[in-house]
This record gives C-alpha cells, sequence and structure tokens, in this order.
C-alpha cells in the first residue's frame, strides 16, 4: 500500500509542507495512543477549567491540546497557531512560513463513552509581514488553505487529508506506525437518503430548516417521495467522516437560541477544513448563504451554520431559504 509522503509528493506538496504535516501527525499519533488507553492512561473526564468559549474542557482536550501545540512550536515550521483551546493566538517561529489551525479534540463530548472523537486541523501560508502573535493573518477565507485534514480516532485511527489535489483517506498501521493509503480520491456520492443534524433543536430553528426537515422525515408519502434515515455521532469528525465514505447531508444550521453566535460550529478549525475536503471530494459546503470556504473571518473563533454533503443534497436543501 502507498505511503503518505509518496502520496503527497505526486500531489506535488512542497517538501517544507510535507514535513509540516508528517509533524502534525506525529501528534496525533501521540493523541490516538492516549485515546485508546482511555481510563488507564487517566485521560477521561473533565478538567476544572472552561475555555474562552464558555465550554468545560474534558482532560483530552486539554492533552490533546498540549501536545499538538509544544510539537508544533518546536518544530520550527510554524509562525503561529490558534486552536480552539487557546484564547488567543499563540506565537511560535518568528520565521516559521505556515500558519495552523486546529480543533485538537472535536468531540469531546464522547470521551467517556469511548465513542468517536478526532482532531481537525487546516494550514496557510504565514505572511512575511505577520507577527507571530498576531491573529489578523489567521482572518482569511478558507479558499486560502494550503492543506486541511483530520485524524479519526475510532476502531481504526484514520486520516483524511487533502491538499487541493482530491481527498485521499489513510488508516494507520499501528504495526509500524505509518499512514497508508486506503482510499485514493474518495468520491461524495451525488445524491443520499440519509441526513444528520440534532433535532432536539428543532423549535429553534429558522422554518425553511423546519420546513426541509420535515419533508425529508414524510418520506415516501411527503414531497420527496422517498424515504430518509437519520445518523447523529455527536462528532462532527464522526458525521463527516460517513458522508465522506457513503454521502448524506450534515447539517448544524443557525438557531434562535444565541442570535449573536451563528451556529455551533467554528470556521477556522471545524468548518473550513471539512468544507475542504468534503468540496475536493465532489460535495458541497455551504453556509445557507454562500460557500462556507469564502467566509471572510471576523475572528479566530467565529462560529458559522454548516450544510454539508451530497452536491444535490445541499442544493435541494438550499432550494428551501
Ligand atoms: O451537542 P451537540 O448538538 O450534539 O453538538 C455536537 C457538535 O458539537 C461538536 O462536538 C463541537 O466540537 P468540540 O467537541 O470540539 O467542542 C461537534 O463536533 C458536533 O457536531
Ligand atoms: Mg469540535
Ligand atoms: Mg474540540
Amino acid at each position: 500500500m502507498k505511503r503518505l509522503n509518496s502520496q503527497l509528493q505526486d500531489d506535488g506538496a512542497p517538501m517544507e509542507l510535507i514535513l509540516l504535516l508528517r509533524t502534525i501527525l506525529a501528534g496525533c499519533k501521540e493523541i490516538s495512543f492516549r485515546v485508546s488507553q482511555g481510563a488507564l492512561a487517566g485521560v477521561l473526564g473533565s478538567t476544572l477549567s472552561e475555555n474562552v468559549q464558555g465550554e468545560t474542557q474534558k482532560k483530552l482536550d486539554v492533552i490533546s491540546n498540549q501536545i499538538l501545540k509544544d510539537i508544533l512550536s518546536e518544530s520550527g515550521y510554524v509562525k503561529a497557531i490558534s486552536s480552539e483551546e487557546e484564547d488567543d493566538v499563540v506565537g511560535c517561529n518568528p520565521n516559521g512560513n505556515y500558519l495552523v489551525s486546529f480543533d485538537p479534540l472535536d468531540g469531546s463530548s464522547n470521551t467517556d463513552i469511548n465513542s468517536l472523537i478526532g482532531t481537525i486541523f487546516s494550514i496557510t501560508h504565514a505572511p512575511q509581514w505577520m507577527e507571530p502573535d498576531d491573529p489578523s493573518a489567521f482572518l482569511q477565507p478558507g479558499t486560502q488553505a494550503v492543506a486541511a485534514g483530520y485524524v479519526l480516532y475510532g476502531p481504526s485511527t484514520m486520516l483524511a487529508l487533502t491538499t487541493g489535489k482530491g481527498t485521499h483517506i489513510y488508516t494507520l498501521d499501528k504495526t509500524h506506525g505509518g499512514f497508508l493509503l486506503t482510499t485514493a480520491n474518495i468520491k461524495v456520492p451525488e445524491q443520499t437518503s440519509e441526513f444528520s443534524i440534532n433535532a432536539s433543536n428543532q423549535r429553534h430553528w429558522q422554518p425553511h430548516i423546519q420546513n426541509y426537515i420535515s419533508d425529508l422525515l414524510a418520506g415516501k408519502e411527503g414531497p420527496r417521495e422517498k424515504n430518509f434515515n437519520m445518523r447523529w455521532v455527536a462528532a462532527m469528525v464522526g458525521d463527516i467522516h460517513r458522508v465522506l465514505c457513503r454521502g448524506g447531508i450534515f447539517m448544524y444550521p443557525q438557531d434562535a437560541r444565541e442570535p449573536d453566535k451563528p451556529g455551533k460550529l467554528r470556521l477556522l478549525y471545524e468548518a473550513n477544513p471539512m468544507a475542504f475536503l468534503v468540496e475536493q471530494a465532489g460535495g458541497l459546503a455551504n453556509t445557507g448563504d454562500g460557500r462556507i470556504m469564502e467566509v471572510m473571518p471576523t475572528d479566530i473563533h467565529q462560529r458559522v451554520p454548516v450544510l454539508i454533503g451530497s452536491k444535490g443534497e445541499v442544493e435541494t436543501c438550499l432550494e428551501y431559504s
């Protein structure tokens, strides 16, 4: 089976980017090991602190963040990082050529039930003019990314990665420690009969989302004239992995609970990297009001509504607005 390095070279990735990706993945392998040790490694449960977004931090959130922060700061390739678990941008090497945004552990609420979790990341070039602790360089649309991916800590540890030449899926071979290519150029089926939304928020949705979901639920007897199935992993990384593997539409729409927060998911280190991966696999990624990757960020922890998945289904959903 083909190795990661070899696929990245075939896709024309520059050597420094390959080395940076390998650095991130070395951190993810360490996280994967800690996750697999679970209670034996004392990594389950919550800390006593909250992150900048007011969410209780799990021990694994903090450990994963520290692992990635340390390895990236010491690598020399990175000028600065932004992370879900860091209030502000963290300056690294003033001469580093890249910026990395990451969600060190996505699906935190799944940690204590031994369910799917992952790490999501996105990489852009670091501008020459940038001071290492200046957040403004992170405020670029997702179209500026040079690579994005996630590592899913599931029954097997898998990597989905794009450098803009398709999306490839790799599986961690724990016997020798390398990521091996298991699906090249994955394609999201254009049509689907599977949707993914947290239905407990239904009463807060906007009317057009209510109408769209109720037509899906009406199945064969409704206007769509076919039955739909529903899945919710409670970790975007798990839901998007399923969408990449067999299609579907994953939604976290804007709702009326907190008008100043348009949606739950974060643009820089959740929505944008997933949008890049899914678009490179032939799917669509929209806020309901335009392409996710074209949103101009105003804050490193900015939230956006997301509709991501099979092209035909995202288009149908957009027709309701
Ligand atoms: O509480 P809900 O509505 O199920 O939210 C689930 C969503 O929240 C998230 O867990 C947020 O990510 P974090 O665990 O990184 O905070 C998404 O991965 C997931 O899609
Ligand atoms: Mg997350
Ligand atoms: Mg997280």
